[in-house]
């Protein structure tokens, strides 16, 4: 426990928080209305509210729906956020659990936001690694119970978050999981190769992180990376059901058990935190790796093709 606990004891950052209490939670799928929700997902970042917070203290759990339009990817100020609300979470006698989701259609999280790797800089370039070392960490080793409600595509530092929870439910649907970083000529981070192994086994991991691979939400379910597939206008309430289920176990015991599976990948980490950060730093600055992230960001960037 000590490990966990020394976990939390950690940087807090920034005081800004963007919260909003939301009690809606349908999954619309019409295109013309999913563009305007995805609009107004944007608008709403333009106003810094970056995710919204449901809270219900009589049953005790709390849905954080992700809300950085467009793709929720994430950077420094993002991840900053995030932190503070995890924190208070984990410091929450009400709360048990939490429903990790996301407010944009069709994306969970499109993972870190290139443009923090892109022409990096030391001092931002370590913030932005150290908040998301601290992400990780409170996520992965948190006491509460996280289940994720994947509503769409879920790359690389999407799938992080994801593999960090408990429990994995996604939409059926066109959306890929996955940690794809090879594609952008960057290695995994241990400790994302690591919540994979602890995820899906060795042998799997393996292949998958060679190959860049990006799952289908079937393909996912076969190799365990999630859980349960749901239709989308059913997810939340699957996601509920199976959060009930997880707080009717003792707490202690859970709790215990959590942290014993879970203690051995987070010290590795927790040891050489700063270590990590001046290898992303050094990796990162790279030509080589400056290069393909340019052309990984530019191939983001291309127009698409009309499907019509
Ligand atoms: C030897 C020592 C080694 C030590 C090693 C140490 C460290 C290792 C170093 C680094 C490790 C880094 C680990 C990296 C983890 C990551 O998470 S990298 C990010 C990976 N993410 C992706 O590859 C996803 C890319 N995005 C997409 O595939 C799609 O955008 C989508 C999520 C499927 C959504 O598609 P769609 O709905 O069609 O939306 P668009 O593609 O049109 O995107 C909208 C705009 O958003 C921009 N964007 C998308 N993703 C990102 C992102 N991740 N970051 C920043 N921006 C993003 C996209 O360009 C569009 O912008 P415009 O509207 O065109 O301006």
């Amino acid at each position: 426990m000590s490990i966990i606990k020394s976990a939390f004891r950690v940087l807090r950052f920034g005081s800004a928080k963007n919260q909003l209490f939301s009690l809606e939670s349908k999954t619309c799928r019409a295109f013309s209305v999913c563009n305007k929700l995805r609009q107004d997902a944007s608008d709403a970042n333009a106003s810094k509210i970056n995710f919204y917070v449901d809270e219900n203290k009589e049953k005790g759990y709390a849905i954080l729906k992700l809300n950085k339009g467009p793709v929720n990817s994430l950077n420094l100020e993002f991840l900053t956020e995030l932190n503070i609300q995890l924190e208070k979470f984990e410091e929450s006698k009400e709360i048990k659990g939490v429903i990790l989701t996301s407010s944009i259609p069709n994306i969970f999280s499109a993972g870190l936001d290139i443009m923090e790797m892109y022409q990096i800089k030391q001092d931002r370039g370590s913030q932005f690694w150290t908040a998301l070392q601290e992400t990780w960490i409170k996520l992965y080793g948190s006491n509460k119970i996280y289940i994720a409600a994947i509503n769409g595509h879920s790359p690389a530092g999407g799938c992080l978050l994801s593999i960090s929870c408990d429990y994995r439910i996604m939409s059926k649907g066109p959306y890929k999981i996955g940690l794809n970083e090879t594609l952008l000529g960057i290695k995994a981070p241990f400790w994302f190769r690591d919540t994979m192994i602890n995820t899906i086994g060795y042998r799997e991991t393996e292949k998958a992180l060679q190959l860049g691979k990006l799952y289908s939400s079937e393909e996912a379910l076969a190799v365990n990376l999630v859980d349960e597939l749901a239709d989308s206008k059913d997810l939340i309430t699957k996601a509920e059901e199976q959060m009930s289920k997880w707080c009717a176990i003792p707490t202690v015991a859970r709790e215990l058990t959590k942290s014993s599976m879970r203690r051995d990948t987070l010290s590795k980490l927790i040891a050489q935190r700063e270590a990590d950060t001046q290898s992303f730093i050094e990796f990162t600055q790279r030509d080589s790796i400056q290069k393909s992230l340019r052309m990984y960001l530019e191939s983001l960037k291309k127009p698409k093709k009309s499907s019509a």
